[in-house]
């Protein structure tokens, strides 16, 4: 099959980051959220996006209006009708994800692959919310999408070997490198990455480093480009206490106990980057500790 139309349901910062790359890629590409103003706020971002590559002379300005005219708002399901891949990233939360594929999937040619690019949860569990459970799979993007260079691919029990050859050919085509990981909850990146920063935080919540001394230790200690509270924030305290939640239950072992301090956060509405507040307080000119 020829993927030549591609779907993002949730232009958050994951959303608009797919559809980027599937439009540089040179795929038709259709953007959908709860609201038109999520989506405006979705394309614009890409244009920021862009227009900073071609500020550095990495993208011509003709190849980023190409870019551009390739994406298109798509403001209801029934939009979707002619596409060949659907890829949802909405947010981490198994309930609202089934009721996307419930009301999707009745307006998707029969033909049409879905993709989820659900950070932890169950492929199995939600192939099975939709009509067509042979044809769905992990399609696990890393964030930032335009930038790293990995995508999961997760097969549900049901994914037949046409639909995770195709997702491939997809996911190479994005010059993306593939991990192939199977369906155990948070697959490999976030089984290993989550546990850290949960571990992070519990350092700070028991204090035995402040806020700036975990991240610092980390960046300089251990070479990593963010230091685990940092890029806590960057991924989203939700989705971080999401995933938490699911390798908790999923695996039933106490070392995945979500850190007090980060549910707290989340209660909080101290989301990270995206609501200006996280461990760093994003509404000055530079981020400052909240702890
Ligand atoms: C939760 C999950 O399910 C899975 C996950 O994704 S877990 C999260 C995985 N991601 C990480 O671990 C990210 C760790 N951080 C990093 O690798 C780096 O800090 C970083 C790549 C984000 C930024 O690197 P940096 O060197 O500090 O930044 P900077 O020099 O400003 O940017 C490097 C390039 O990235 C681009 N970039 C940076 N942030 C970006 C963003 N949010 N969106 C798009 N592009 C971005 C810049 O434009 C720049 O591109 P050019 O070279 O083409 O100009
Ligand atoms: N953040 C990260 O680092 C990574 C996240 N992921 C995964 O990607 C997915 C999206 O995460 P991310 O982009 O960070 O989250 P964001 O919160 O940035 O974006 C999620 C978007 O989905 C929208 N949304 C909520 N409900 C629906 C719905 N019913 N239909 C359509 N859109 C909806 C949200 O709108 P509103 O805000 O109005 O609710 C929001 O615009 C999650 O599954 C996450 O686990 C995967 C890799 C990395």
């Amino acid at each position: 099959m020829q993927i030549k139309k591609v779907g993002v349901i949730g232009a958050g910062q994951m959303g608009n980051g797919i559809a980027h790359v599937c439009a540089l890629a040179g795929y038709d590409v259709g953007l959908y959220d709860v609201s038109k103003e999520r989506i405006e706020a979705g394309l614009a971002t890409i244009n920021g996006n862009l227009a900073r590559r071609v500020r550095s002379g990495k993208l011509s300005e003709a190849e980023r209006d190409a870019t551009l005219s390739r994406i298109k708002a798509v403001p209801a399901y029934e939009g979707f009708g002619d596409y060949d891949l659907v890829i949802e990233s909405a947010v981490e939360d198994e309930q609202v994800k089934r009721k996307i594929y419930q009301a999707l999937c009745p307006h998707l040619k029969p033909e049409c692959l879905v993709g989820s690019n659900t950070s932890s949860i169950s492929i199995t569990r939600l192939a099975a919310a939709t009509d067509r459970p042979e044809k769905f799979m992990g399609i696990h993007f890393m964030n930032p999408v335009p930038v790293m260079e990995l995508v999961e691919l997760i097969r549900g029990i049901a994914t037949d070997e046409a639909t995770f050859s195709v997702a491939k050919e997809f996911a190479s085509s994005l010059k993306k490198t593939i991990a192939v990981s199977e369906d155990f909850p948070a697959f490999i990146v976030n089984r290993i990455l989550l546990p850290m920063i949960n571990e992070a935080i519990y350092t700070l919540y028991e204090g035995v480093g402040g806020v700036e001394a975990i991240d610092t230790a980390m960046k300089l200690g251990a070479r990593h480009p963010m230091g685990p509270l940092e890029l806590a924030d960057f991924i989203g305290l939700d989705t971080c206490l999401s995933v938490m939640q699911v390798l908790h239950d999923g695996l039933a072992d106490s070392k995945y106990r979500p850190c007090p301090l980060l549910v707290k956060y989340v209660e909080a509405g101290w989301l990270g980057r995206k609501t200006n507040r996280g461990f760093y307080d994003y509404r000055g000119e530079t981020p400052i500790p909240t702890r």
